[in-house]
Parts: C-alpha cells; sequence; structure tokens
C-alpha cells in the first residue's frame, strides 16, 4: 500500500510503522498479558486522550476476563513535554487489591509514567505494571520499567494511531514520523 506524507498544521510526516505491523506486535504482547494475568482479572487503566485506540485493540486480543478503566492526563504542548503533569478526569472505582497494568500509547521522557505510578501506588493495589505501545528509551529522564513495550522507537516525534500532534493525526491508521 502507499503511504504518501501526511501534513498536520505546520509539519510534515512520512511513513514509519504500518498498521499490520502494529496490530500483530499487540497480538504478541496481549498473549504474554493474556497468560501471565490469567485468574487475576487485571485492570486496565487507560491513559487518555492517547492510548484509546491501543487500549481497543489491546483488549481485542485478551483472551482471559479483564476490565478496563480510564484516566486522563496531559502534559504535552507543540512537540515537547512541558514537564507539567496534570490530572484531568480522575479515577472513580477503588484498585485496592487490583491487579492494575497501565495502559499507554507512549513512554517519551516517562514524565507521566512516573507521575502516574506512584500516585496509583498509594492506593494498595496488588501490582502496577505498564504496557506502553512505544517506547522512546533514549528521550526518558527517569529510571522506568516499563515490563509490557509493544515497539521500541527512536527518539523521533510521531504521531497517528491514538496519537497527535497539537490535536490532529489521532485518526491515522499507521504510525508517522516527522520528517
Ligand atoms: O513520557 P512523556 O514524555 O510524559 O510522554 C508521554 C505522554 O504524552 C502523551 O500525552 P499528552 O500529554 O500529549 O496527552 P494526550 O494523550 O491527550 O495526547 C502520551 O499520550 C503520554 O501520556
Ligand atoms: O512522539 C510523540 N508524539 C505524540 N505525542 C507524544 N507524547 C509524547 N511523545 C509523543
Amino acid at each position: 500500500m502507499n503511504h504518501p506524507p501526511v501534513t498536520l498544521h505546520d509539519k510534515k510526516f512520512k511513513i514509519y510503522i504500518q498498521e499490520r505491523k502494529i496490530l500483530h506486535s499487540i497480538e504478541v504482547v496481549a498473549a504474554r498479558l493474556s497468560h501471565e494475568y490469567r485468574d487475576k482479572c487485571p485492570l486496565f487503566l487507560s491513559v487518555l486522550n492517547g492510548s484509546f485506540m491501543f487500549a481497543s485493540d489491546l483488549m481485542k486480543e485478551m483472551s482471559i476476563d479483564c476490565e478496563i478503566s480510564f484516566i486522563r492526563l496531559s502534559s504535552y504542548s507543540d512537540m515537547g513535554s512541558t514537564g507539567q503533569v496534570k490530572e484531568i478526569m480522575g479515577l472513580k472505582e477503588s484498585i485496592k487489591y487490583r491487579h492494575v497494568v497501565v495502559v499507554e500509547d507512549i513512554v517519551d521522557t516517562g514524565h507521566t509514567v512516573a507521575a502516574l505510578l506512584p500516585q496509583l501506588q498509594s492506593q494498595g493495589p496488588a501490582s502496577v505494571e505498564v504496557a506502553a505501545l512505544l517506547v522512546k528509551p533514549e528521550a526518558h529522564e527517569h529510571q522506568l520499567d516499563i515490563k509490557y513495550p509493544v515497539m521500541e522507537i527512536g527518539n523521533d516525534f510521531v504521531v497517528g494511531y491514538g496519537l497527535d500532534y497539537n490535536g490532529l493525526g489521532r485518526n491515522l491508521r499507521d504510525i508517522y514520523k516527522v520528517m
């Protein structure tokens, strides 16, 4: 299939990871999660907005009982992290004694996950791990243990498959990187 570059606001992006590869990589991680969380009924905690598409495809591939809930955090403006993680919409249900899997579209600087994990840990869950569609190890500014990375990428700004550039690009089926 042909994937011409796309323009979003003032920037051009070129094809980087095709939908077929994304979905296959998610299947592999979902199989691992289904095995490792059998009999644990994990609670997936999807970090909005960016993770909506990943969370949906991940859930569809899970073969065990599991639940999902959503939390909305935001820290990005233009193409950079503000370093300030704001909680916009909090968690309503109790996570006490639950096996929680945070579902992130991307772990970039790591500010978001680093801010979120202690907040979750303080609520007495049985366990907390992170499943992230994309991980940018070169950009990390925190020591992080992402147990379920789907794909590692270099230090490029990417859009598509839920990820945006100033609000645009989330609807793209494939992942693109800035040119
Ligand atoms: O590792 P970090 O550098 O913290 O970056 C990762 C976070 O940045 C994005 O969220 P953003 O704040 O852009 O909100 P959005 O999901 O609504 O796009 C992304 O969805 C992650 O939550
Ligand atoms: O590379 C990125 N693209 C879109 N949103 C993001 N949030 C953190 N890193 C990124």
